[in-house]
């Protein structure tokens, strides 16, 4: 073993959170999952080796609109790049659908009939779709058509509840909210982020809540991809917080390969090696002890009781009602989805704008 990267690999399984095939084919291993966004499509689908591409499902699909060709080339990407990871494709729905049940349904199904299209099939596929109420809604009627889905925008223990009502393979809490990237006076920089991220608390009370959630049904829980990493300290955090996966972008992913897996005092080595992915609740290890008391406390919310949020709740009931009026309750999540949401919208605008462009280009 000779370097973070690989390191981190024993301890949980490594994503990444970028299209660009270059990416994946640059790691020592191969990567379980390809993770996306609006973000990630619209800088993917603009790289001139991708101009081919792109000219070809606007000459396709031009007719059917922006959408349709946007839903095209995501499709296209993925294809690009299926050989060079083990696991899924992930595709996010429109940020514009976050709170319309059927057209999150929608969108999801035109995903799963363009991949499949590709020669992507259900298994080698999952569809994320925002941890509102109305967007889980919309996630467990596709659970039942066999199309998996990954909660995402996720900040709260109560969504992370609903993901599971909802039967979502995978929830991704953001690390870090999506200004913090942008502007760093919104990141919690840290050392020892397990202990001292302002959201490690948070993602901890998750993984416990699906331990016990699993202790009590037995039925397996969504497994968490965390997101939005800023420095190689959170990444490594995640192996010892023993999530399941991380999803890392270029960047973090060119500075992990580069470091020797040496212990630091930012690197906390040994972790433990990874549960089996299979049936990893079944495979659920105790909390470590250095972090046993990370869960008891949550410095992103004001005044905490030190309650968590019931899962006898039904956070999908009526539309998604109780979830709604979780994130209502809670500011740094209402907010934090907020922001996200409104950043995509944004992104898929920029893509709409250059397809709109290109169609016209086309008739003109
Ligand atoms: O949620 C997932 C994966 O499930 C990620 O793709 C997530 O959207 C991203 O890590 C964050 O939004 C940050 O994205 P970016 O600004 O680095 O493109």
């Amino acid at each position: 073993m000779s370097t973070l990267i690989e390191l981190l690999e024993s301890q949980l399984n490594v994503d990444v959170d970028s299209m660009d095939p270059n990416v994946a084919k640059r790691m020592p291993f191969t990567p379980h999952d390809m993770t996306s966004n609006q973000t990630v499509v619209n800088r993917q689908m603009q790289v001139p080796e991708n101009r081919e591409l792109f000219l070809s499902a606007v000459n396709e699909y031009g007719d059917k609109g922006w959408e349709a060709v946007l839903d095209r080339i995501s499709a296209l990407l993925c294809a690009a790049n299926i050989d060079n990871i083990q696991g899924r494709v992930l595709l996010q729905t429109s940020p514009f659908h976050a709170y319309d049940t059927q057209k999150v349904v929608d969108h999801a199904r035109r995903f799963a009939t363009e991949l499949e299209r590709v020669g992507i099939s259900k298994d080698r596929f999952c569809i994320k779709i925002p941890a509102t109420g109305p967007a889980m809604n919309a996630g467990r009627i596709l659970f039942k058509e066999g199309i998996r889905t990954l909660g995402t925008s996720l900040f709260s223990v109560a969504q992370a509840i609903a993901s599971s009502q909802a039967g979502c393979l995978y929830i991704s809490p953001y690390y870090n909210e999506f200004l913090a990237h942008a502007n760093h006076k919104f990141w919690p920089k840290s050392d020892d982020p397990a202990i001292e991220h302002t959201m490690s608390h948070r993602m901890m009370q998750m993984l416990e809540t699906y331990k016990r959630l699993y202790k009590k049904t037995g039925q397996e829980q969504p497994m968490i991809k965390v997101a939005s990493f800023i420095s190689v300290e959170e990444v490594m955090a995640c192996g010892e917080m023993e999530m399941h996966s991380v999803t890392i972008s270029a960047p973090v992913l060119a500075d992990l390969c580069g470091m020797p897996a040496v212990p630091s005092p930012s690197t906390r080595i040994p972790g433990v090696p990874k549960v089996d992915m299979r049936n990893p609740y079944a495979d659920a290890r105790p909390t470590p002890a250095r972090l046993a008391r990370v869960s008891e406390t949550d410095p992103l919310t004001a005044n905490w009781d030190g309650t968590l949020p019931s899962t006898d709740i039904d956070y999908l009931a009526d539309n998604g009602a109780e979830l709604t009026k979780a994130i209502e309750a809670d500011p740094t999540t209402k907010q934090r989805l907020y922001d996200a949401l409104e950043a995509f919208k944004n992104e898929e605008l920029i893509s709409k704008a250059i397809i709109e462009k290109a169609i016209a280009d086309l008739k003109g």
